[in-house]
């Protein structure tokens, strides 16, 4: 069984792929993977139907309009069932099965890890002690000590934040707990104060320290993720959470991951997905978004659940649904025959084919700096030879973490038209799109407000919006929460094991101790006031003190360039659609990849916005190396589909 039953540490390593590494389908031993992920499960005493996996789809979509209990079903279908026809798919499922034989990368699907959880109870509680027996430090204490609000800017444009989280969210959706009868788990004692006793096996509420000034009460709300189950209602050996969305880089965020939510996008049989006023995101009727009163705001609809949550968010999913439209309409006049399915796949391929080519040729350059080029991820020229023993499923290390990395690059105050607006006052409101939507995209990339409109450098602090303010309600003040807490929280809950682990992994020389400016920065000894030892550090909080190698010319630490590096091999080589693959069936010809190569983000923008000019790189602003070039030009340029009549 050449298969790594746990997604263990056999794929952490590979450092190139050739192309005998392309496995013949019989070689992968099914039976056996089947019987290995079977022997993950609990048998004997399970939940009732009717505890289980119903809440999923409330989390997905928010409003899925199919039935409970069948989704939760299909998740364990998606694990447990293999894809015997794989090869003879032309375009991606929407679920992300039978892009590999297992349904590796499917959406509703546990999450595996790059090393096994240290659990406080070795199977499922989440780790709260440190390594000597005693309590771990707080969350909310460690992300005040250690994790400040001081600005360091760095000369990029928003869009270089705002892409990661739109790739985040096409990468990672956890799913969340929720209490009985669907509602939401609330963690805390009344007025926020720590609870008297446990309320839910779920709960994992964190408390505030006693001279907390930012919030009121001593407790804030955390509910831990859902544990993944099978048919029959049984927990995993270990405790395992679900990604809800495709691992794959397939622009889930526009289509949705299941197909309840793909349905409700599309009008039935159209090859257009839904709009409202023209060419905004439709509006998904049972959303929370606050709505200014009196205004006609309506909450977006989109195949991410995630989509209200602030605007800058909000307009690539605008952008990404307008560039499907537009490219469906040109397709059906280059090619009238198709049937409107056809018209639809065929623009939902290079949909997700321009986001592949976007992230990895154009933002993962310049996060990675040269480890980009040495782990082969730029896709510039010839073609890639995807294998099917490449797992190409999110590790929890990746999306508990690592790719957490973006929240340090968030600014404290977003420019759109002549304001300046702090984020606080943004969280969860479609107003400053459906008024200036063109403002916020240009805010966004960095040729709208004036002034120095920068991302925060990768390094330990954080906004005051993200620490302090996250989802703080309208005129609440102290009633917000804390990014980074959860993000803490979070590792804990899903027993991500500490950084040091991670460090040597990736190959790196043992922590002097609290002392060792060179590996965790110019702060490191601020570590000691919260962790006993160096080896309690928790893996985000060490990932982001690492300072950046200039010589590598990235934006991240050695540790965090190893665990991104890693998941975005994976996720390249083990995408069977790669963009740039030679597969039959899939593979686009050389003409259109051409054209799929020079389709920069700019172009996009500029064939779905009235901006008037952008740089090439949208990634860097506008300079002398980097000139404005006209929107029309780039358009056109765009806009040209004869390579796909
Ligand atoms: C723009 C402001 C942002 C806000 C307000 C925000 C907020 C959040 C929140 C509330 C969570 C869930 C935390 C939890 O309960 O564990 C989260 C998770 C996450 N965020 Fe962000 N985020 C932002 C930007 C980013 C960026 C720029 C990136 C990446 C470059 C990113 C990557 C992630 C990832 C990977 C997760 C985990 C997703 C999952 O596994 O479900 N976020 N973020
Ligand atoms: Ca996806």
């Amino acid at each position: 069984d050449v298969f790594p039953a746990d997604a263990g540490d056999q794929d952490f390593w590979i450092r190139s792929l050739n192309a005998t590494d392309m496995a013949d389908f019989a070689d992968l031993g099914l039976a056996a993977h089947r019987r290995t992920i079977q022997s993950d499960f609990i048998t004997g005493m399970c939940m009732k139907d009717s505890d289980v996996l119903y809440n999923l789809p409330e989390r997905v979509g928010a409003m899925s309009t199919g039935s409970i209990s069948g989704f939760g079903v299909r998740l364990s279908q998606n694990y447990l069932q293999d894809c015997p026809n794989y090869y003879s798919k032309r375009f991606r499922t929407i679920d992300g099965t039978c892009n590999n034989p297992f349904n590796l990368g499917a959406s509703a699907t546990p999450v595996p890890r790059i090393v096994p959880p240290q659990y406080g109870d070795g199977v499922g509680a989440p780790r709260t002690k440190a390594a000597d027996g005693s309590p771990l430090p707080g969350a909310r204490f460690v992300s005040s000590a250690v994790h400040p609000a001081v600005n360091n800017l760095t000369n990029r444009p928003i869009i270089a934040m705002q892409w990661g989280q739109w790739i985040d969210h096409d990468m990672a959706g956890i799913a969340a707990s929720l209490g009985p009868n669907g509602t939401a788990l609330q963690c805390c004692g009344p007025n926020k104060t720590a609870p008297p006793a446990v309320t839910s096996p779920n709960c994992f509420p964190i408390l505030l320290p006693p001279d907390e000034k930012d919030f009121v009460g001593t407790c804030m709300n955390f509910v831990r993720s859902l544990a993944a189950t099978n048919e029959q209602g049984c927990e995993m050996k270990q405790r395992q959470q679900v990604n809800t969305i495709t691992s794959f880089i397939d622009a889930s965020p526009v289509y949705g991951s299941t197909e309840n939510v793909a349905r409700i996008l599309r009008n039935p049989g159209d090859f257009l997905l839904k709009t409202k006023n023209t060419n905004f995101l439709p509006e998904n009727v049972n959303g929370t978004c606050i709505r200014r009163p009196g205004t006609k705001d309506y909450c977006f609809l989109a195949g991410d659940f995630r989509v209200n949550q602030l605007p800058f968010l909000q307009s690539l999913h605008t952008i990404w649904l307008r560039a499907h439209n537009t490219i469906a309409r040109r397709l059906r006049v280059l090619r009238p025959k198709d049937s409107n399915e056809e018209t639809f796949e065929r623009t939902r391929k290079l949909i997700g084919a321009l986001t592949q080519a976007v992230t990895y040729n154009e933002w993962l350059p310049f996060v990675l700096g040269k480890e980009a080029t040495k782990f082969n991820l730029v896709s510039r020229t010839g073609r890639t030879k995807t294998s099917l023993k490449v797992d190409p499923r999110i590790r929890q290390e990746f999306s508990t973490a690592a790719m957490r990395f973006g929240h340090s690059t968030v600014p404290d105050v977003f420019p759109i038209g002549q304001r300046r607006v702090p984020i606080s006052q943004l969280f969860n409101r479609p107003g400053e799109v459906l008024d200036n939507f063109d403002d916020v995209v240009a805010g966004m990339v960095g040729v709208g407000t004036p002034g120095q409109n920068l991302i925060q450098q990768v390094d330990r602090n954080f906004v005051a919006g993200l620490t302090k303010h996250l989802f703080e309600p309208p005129n609440s003040p102290k009633n917000g929460l804390d990014l980074i807490s959860f993000n803490i929280q979070r590792g804990r809950d899903h027993g991500i094991g500490p950084y040091t682990t991670y460090r040597k992994l990736c190959g790196l020389r043992p922590l002097t101790g609290f002392n060792d400016v060179s590996a965790l920065g110019p702060n490191v000894a601020q570590l000691a006031k919260v962790y006993k030892s160096v080896n309690d550090i928790d893996l985000f909080t060490g990932l982001v003190h690492e300072p950046v190698d200039p010589s590598n010319q990235g934006l991240v630490g050695p540790t965090l360039t190893c665990i991104l590096c890693q998941q975005f091999l994976n996720l390249k080589f083990g995408d069977r659609f790669f963009f740039d693959t030679d597969e039959k069936l899939i593979a686009f010809n050389d003409n259109q990849l051409k054209w799929i190569r020079q389709a920069t983000l700019s172009k996009i923008i500029c064939a779905t916005t009235n901006i008037k000019a952008l740089p090439n790189d949208i990634f860097n602003f506008p300079s002398k190396s980097n000139p404005l070039v006209s929107c029309d030009r780039l358009a056109n340029d765009m806009l040209n589909l004869s390579a796909f009549a």
